[in-house]
């Protein structure tokens, strides 16, 4: 699949502190590359480095393979962090102006921007000025903007926050179907089981530097061992002393088991004892929420600080 951007050991530091360090990953044409990591953990600063805000101290970026012809600047779409467009202006306009900018043809702008209006459910508010717009209808419109001129590589930081579930389900959908017609996409975000349903790849940073890197479905079965809720009045011995158990976390009559990395589910379940009680009982994966709360919180828990081969 061919690399739309590349990041190739980014370093950067404000005064003397270093935000982030060491960081290299790829973005491949029609997939979603999830960025994440806690707050202040550097996401944005590696997504201004990318756009050119700010200029790396160390490291370089390119948008192709490294060595390979640069994408045009204008097939990139960003939408950033912080939200805002000119207030006094029409939608139709500012989306126009943005288009423009881009070098995108006007009247294919027009009829893509009335298409996208119609699609976020902002029919009819193309003549409606910014300032009239709900935060949700103007983070649509920014969101319009980013994708308007049909860029090759999308960067999204935070596109879900402060959406309702429907238009997250929009965003979700359209996010989706762009990587499916061959765009590349860059997206941070904290919605962890948005990022477990999208993700094709993810890179996850801490304290500026990188934890994981790699497919979602291979981090979720190095990372996301199997857990075991069960409901029923047992004692908290009884619990620890089955075979597999790795950690037991019970509040009154549930009990989570988490498990060791090899169990086999089938096998684990057919050699329950017959004391143990149980009203209900579920077997999951711990999700990708529970991995990131994990390596945030420096619990550890998980115990496995090693990259998957992306
Ligand atoms: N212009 C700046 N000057 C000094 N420090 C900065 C500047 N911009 C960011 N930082 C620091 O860099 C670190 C990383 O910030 P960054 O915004 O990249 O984090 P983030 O991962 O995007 O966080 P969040 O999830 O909260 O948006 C933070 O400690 C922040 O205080």
């Amino acid at each position: 699949m061919e690399t739309m951007l590349t990041v190739d050991n980014l370093g950067k530091s404000f005064k003397d502190k270093k935000i982030v360090s060491n960081i290299s990953f790829e973005v491949k044409k029609g997939e979603i590359m999830a960025l994440l990591g806690p707050n202040g953990a550097g996401k944005s600063t590696t997504i201004r480095n990318i756009m050119g805000i700010m200029y790396p101290d160390e490291g370089t970026i390119t948008f192709r393979d490294k060595g390979k012809k640069d994408i045009p600047r204008n097939k990139i779409g960003y939408l950033p962090e912080e939200r805002g467009l000119y207030k006094n202006v029409k939608v139709m306009d500012i989306l126009l102006y943005l288009a423009e900018l881009k070098d995108y043809p006007l009247d294919r702008a027009k009829e893509r921007a009335l298409e996208l209006l119609k699609k976020f459910d902002l029919e009819g508010k193309d003549k409606v000025s910014v300032e009239e717009l709900s935060k949700g209808m103007g983070q649509k419109v920014q969101f319009i903007a980013a994708i308007l001129h049909e860029p090759e590589l999308l960067i999204l930081d935070e596109p879900f926050s402060g959406l309702d579930p429907v238009s997250q389900e929009l965003f979700k959908n359209e996010i989706r179907g762009l990587a499916q017609n061959g765009t590349a996409i860059l997206l941070s975000s904290h919605q962890m089981n948005l990022v477990e349903e999208m993700a094709d790849r993810l890179f996850l940073i801490h304290r500026g530097t990188k934890v994981i890197y790699g497919p979602l479905d291979d981090v979720k079965k190095q990372y996301a061992n199997f857990k075991c809720t069960i409901h029923g009045v047992n004692e908290r011995s009884l619990l620890e002393s089955l075979p597999e158990v790795e950690r037991v976390e019970q509040n009154e009559e549930t009990a989570v088991l988490y498990l060791s990395k090899d169990v086999q589910p089938a096998n684990w379940l057919k050699n329950l004892p017959a004391q143990l009680d149980v009203q209900e009982l579920s077997i999951d994966r711990i999700s990708l929420h529970e991995i990131f709360i994990d390596i945030a919180t420096d619990k550890n828990l998980l115990k496995r600080e090693e990259n998957l081969d992306a």
